[in-house]
């Protein structure tokens, strides 16, 4: 049985009374696209905040490539190669596609580029930022400041500059929230490219797009984790379906 890249066990978040995740064991493969699913207020988000260490958790361990990262920063967590995708609102409008992944390139590297000219330093930058863009399909909106993107656009943007952290595991939260029809079905496309050569985790309400690209599938319920197995076996699993009641989306 292969390693774990990344394993979550015992986690608990709790804001007094409230637990918000509770005892959260799960074991990520390596290669696999393994989304997480629950209704509202699950904890997903959470879960997410946990495992990227924007959020401390009360107890419980995270460890990635076998070492426990526990008590590690979230930037030291990125150099590891475990990054959570930004945020829209962490995209520069006034700056093109291609800058703000370059500046994201640039934190990655930290100070190692301080020895080239000017124009080395902006290839060295500009080159794997470009390689980011067209990984997510947005090659030829490259010099379009980002603040005239589509939504759609920026989503794969936000993808982008994940990327450029070059990461082992990214963990996505709601890539698809807020896009159309066919936007979705291009960042869907683009999801299904990158699960061909990295690991993902994926927080996602679109149940069409969660079983299309889907290697496993874990299910959050009031912090819990009930389920995790096979997209089909989720689908048919009553205590899943139990605790969809009343929601469309497991329809
Ligand atoms: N900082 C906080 N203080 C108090 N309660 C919080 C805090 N952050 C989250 N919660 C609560 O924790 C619960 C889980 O929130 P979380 O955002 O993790 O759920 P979610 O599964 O991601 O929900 P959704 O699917 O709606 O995005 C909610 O009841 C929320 O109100």
């Amino acid at each position: 049985m292969t390693e774990p890249l990344l394993e979550l066990r015992n986690l608990r978040k709790a804001y007094g009374a409230l637990v918000v995740t509770d005892d959260v064991s799960l074991s990520i493969r390596p290669g696999e696209l393994h989304a997480i699913i629950g209704p509202n207020g699950a904890g997903k988000t959470t879960l997410i905040h946990q495992i990227s260490g924007t959020l401390a958790s009360n107890s419980g361990s995270v460890l990635f490539g076998g070492e426990d990262v526990t008590q590690l920063s979230m930037p030291q967590r990125v150099r590891r190669g475990l990054a959570r995708s930004f945020q829209i609102t962490s995209i520069l409008p006034g700056f093109s596609a291609l800058e703000n992944v370059a500046m994201a390139v640039q934190a990655r590297s930290g100070s190692s580029f301080r020895l080239f000219g000017q124009a080395a330093h902006e290839k060295a930058l500009n080159e794997p930022a470009m390689e980011c863009l067209a990984q997510v399909n947005l090659a030829g909106r490259a010099h379009v400041p980002a603040g005239l993107l589509s939504h759609g656009e920026k989503r794969q943007l936000e993808l982008a500059i994940g990327l450029a952290t070059a990461p082992k595991l990214l963990l996505l939260d709601e890539p698809l929230a807020g896009t159309g029809h066919e936007e979705s079905q291009r960042v869907v496309e683009t999801l299904r490219r990158l699960k061909e050569r990295l690991t993902i985790v994926l927080i996602e309400h679109d149940m069409d797009a969660v079983f299309s690209l889907a290697d496993r599938v874990s299910v959050l319920v009031y912090g819990r984790v009930i389920a995790t197995d096979t997209p089909e076996r989720i689908r048919e699993n009553p205590e899943v379906r139990a605790a969809y009641l009343g929601e469309e989306e497991m329809v």
